[in-house]
C-alpha cells in the first residue's frame, strides 16, 4: 500500500486555498443561516441552539473553569459561545481571521443599532443558568469583558503572532478548526497550534460539526474536513488533552436546510495535561 503523504508545499497551497475561499465569507448570510430560525429555535431543549448553550452553561457551572483570561478561537461574527464564560473570567479575547467578522463583533460591543440581536440567546442563557440575572446585565457584563478582538490564523505555529503576552487560562472554539482545515492532518496541526495559547492544566471547550463537508455563507461555499467523534477524540489525545466530557447532537432532518451538509454537532470539555 502507499501512504498518502502531503508535501509541505501541497499542504501550503490547500491552506492558502482555504484562506482565499474565506474572502467571500458573508457574516450576515452566515448569521442568517445558522443563528436565525429554524436553527435558532428556543422552544424545545431538543433544538440545536439550546443544546449548545446548555453544554457550555453546564461546563462552566461545574466551577472548574475559571481564571484571568479566556481566548475564543475563530469567533466569527458570533458571541453566544461566550455567554456562560463571562462570569468566570476577567478578560475575554475574541479572535478571527477576517476583519469583516472582527468589525461585526466590535459593532456588537459598541451596541450599534443595526448589529445582530443576540437577546434571545442572552435571555435563554440567563434562564438556564438560573441565577436570576437580567439579560441586559449579562449583555453589559460580556461587553465589558470583551476587551480585545484580535486577528488569528490557526495554521500558524503562533496563531496570534507575537501579540500574546502569556498563555490563556482557558480556550473556547466553536465550528472553527474543521471549517478551516483542508484535511485531518491540518486539523490536528491547527489544534496543536492553538494549544500553545493555553496554560498547562487549562480547560478547552470545543464545539464543532460532525461529518460535514461544506457550508454556505452568502457567495462563499466553504470546504470542511469531515470529522467523526473518534477523529476529534484522537486529535485531542494526540495533543495531550484529557477529555472530561464528550457529547454529540444528531441534526434532525428539519434542521437540514441546505446551508451545509452537517450530520451532527459535538461538544468536548477537555483539559491540557501538564508535560510530565
Ligand atoms: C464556521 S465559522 C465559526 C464562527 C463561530 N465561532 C460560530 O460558532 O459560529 C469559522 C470561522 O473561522 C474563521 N477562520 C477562517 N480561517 C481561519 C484561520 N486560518 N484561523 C482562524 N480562524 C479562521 C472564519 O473567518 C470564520 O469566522
Ligand atoms: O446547527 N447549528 O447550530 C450550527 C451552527 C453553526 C454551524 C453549523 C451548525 C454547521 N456548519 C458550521 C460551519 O462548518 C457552522
Amino acid at each position: 500500500f502507499t501512504v498518502k503523504t502531503q508535501s509541505p508545499s501541497a499542504a501550503m497551497s490547500s491552506i492558502a486555498a482555504v484562506g482565499e475561499s474565506y474572502q467571500k465569507f458573508n457574516p450576515r448570510a452566515y448569521l442568517q443561516n445558522n443563528y436565525m430560525p429554524p436553527r435558532a429555535d428556543f422552544s424545545s431543549e431538543d433544538c440545536v441552539v439550546p443544546w449548545k448553550l446548555r453544554c457550555l452553561a453546564e461546563a462552566f457551572a461545574t466551577g472548574d473553569i475559571h481564571g484571568r483570561t479566556l481566548i475564543d478561537i475563530g469567533s466569527g461574527p458570533t458571541i453566544y459561545q461566550l455567554l456562560s464564560a463571562c462570569d468566570h473570567f476577567e478578560e475575554i479575547i475574541a479572535t478571527d481571521y477576517l476583519e469583516v467578522n472582527r468589525e461585526v463583533l466590535r459593532q456588537w460591543v459598541r451596541g450599534e443599532p443595526d448589529s445582530f440581536d443576540w437577546s434571545p440567546y442572552i435571555k435563554h442563557v440567563c434562564r438556564i443558568e438560573g441565577k436570576g440575572e437580567q439579560w441586559k446585565e449579562k449583555e453589559q457584563k460580556l461587553r465589558g469583558k470583551l476587551r480585545q478582538i484580535l486577528p488569528i490564523d490557526v495554521h500558524q505555529p503562533e496563531p496570534l503572532g507575537s501579540q500574546l503576552c502569556q498563555p490563556a487560562d482557558a480556550l473556547v472554539s466553536t465550528f472553527c478548526l474543521e471549517a478551516v482545515s483542508p484535511d485531518r492532518l491540518s486539523f490536528e496541526r491547527a489544534l496543536r497550534n492553538v494549544t500553545t495559547l493555553l496554560q498547562p492544566r487549562g480547560h478547552f471547550l470545543l464545539i464543532g460539526a460532525l461529518e460535514e463537508s461544506f457550508y454556505l455563507a452568502g457567495e462563499a461555499k466553504l470546504s470542511v474536513v469531515p470529522v467523526s467523534e473518534a477523529d476529534v477524540k484522537e486529535a485531542l489525545s494526540k495533543n495531550g488533552y484529557h477529555i472530561h466530557d464528550f457529547r454529540s447532537y444528531l441534526m434532525p432532518p428539519s434542521l437540514k436546510i441546505g446551508v451545509d451538509d452537517v450530520s451532527g454537532v459535538f461538544f468536548v470539555h477537555a483539559q491540557k495535561q501538564p508535560v510530565a
